[in-house]
């Protein structure tokens, strides 16, 4: 019997994380974990490349821009999509999650879901390096695993 998963080891990988500006105060915490993420598990900081994005809606652009690059092994996607008064907290969030996926399928590359959808802000906090933990951390692991399985699969 053949099992394959990928290992959480680093080491020689290059990553691009695009991350939005829109309430910028939970996303540089997502940002924080996923570097953190990265180089606890080997990756140096010359092999990360990070883009802003002014929100959420626009990840999957600059996603796809990072994995047609070819310049990384695979890319990260973090972002805080909070509930307002209005639907709008919908479109975004479903167009944002729609877009990321199809990003991954037509580029054929890890490009990790790490972007939050709440209904308040403290449930963006709690998951944003607190009780909870940090979901850009979980995403950037994520994306090793990733890298690795696709690399013994070949
Ligand atoms: N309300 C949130 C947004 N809204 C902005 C959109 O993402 C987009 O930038 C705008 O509609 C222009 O295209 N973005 C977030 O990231 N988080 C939100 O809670
Ligand atoms: C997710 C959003 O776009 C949301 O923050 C917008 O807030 P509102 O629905 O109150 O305009």
């Amino acid at each position: 019997m053949k099992i394959y998963e990928g290992k959480l080891i680093g080491e020689e990988k290059k990553f691009g994380i695009v991350v939005s500006r829109f309430n910028e105060f939970i996303t540089n915490k997502l940002l924080e974990g996923a570097l953190d993420a990265l180089k606890r598990h080997g990756v140096k900081e010359e092999d990360i490349e990070i883009a802003w994005t002014p929100g959420a809606f626009e990840i999957p652009l600059i996603a796809k821009k990072m994995a047609e690059s070819k310049k990384y092994n695979a890319v990260i996607a973090l972002g805080a999509v909070i509930r307002g008064e209005t639907p709008h907290f919908d479109y975004v969030a479903n167009e944002v999650s729609k877009g990321i996926a199809n990003v991954g399928l037509s580029t054929n590359m890890p490009v990790i879901y790490g972007v939050l959808t709440t209904d308040t802000i403290e449930q963006a906090i709690v998951r944003a390096g607190t009780k909870a933990g940090n979901k850009g951390f979980d995403a950037a692991v994520t994306a090793i695993e990733m890298v690795n399985l696709i690399d013994e699969l070949k």
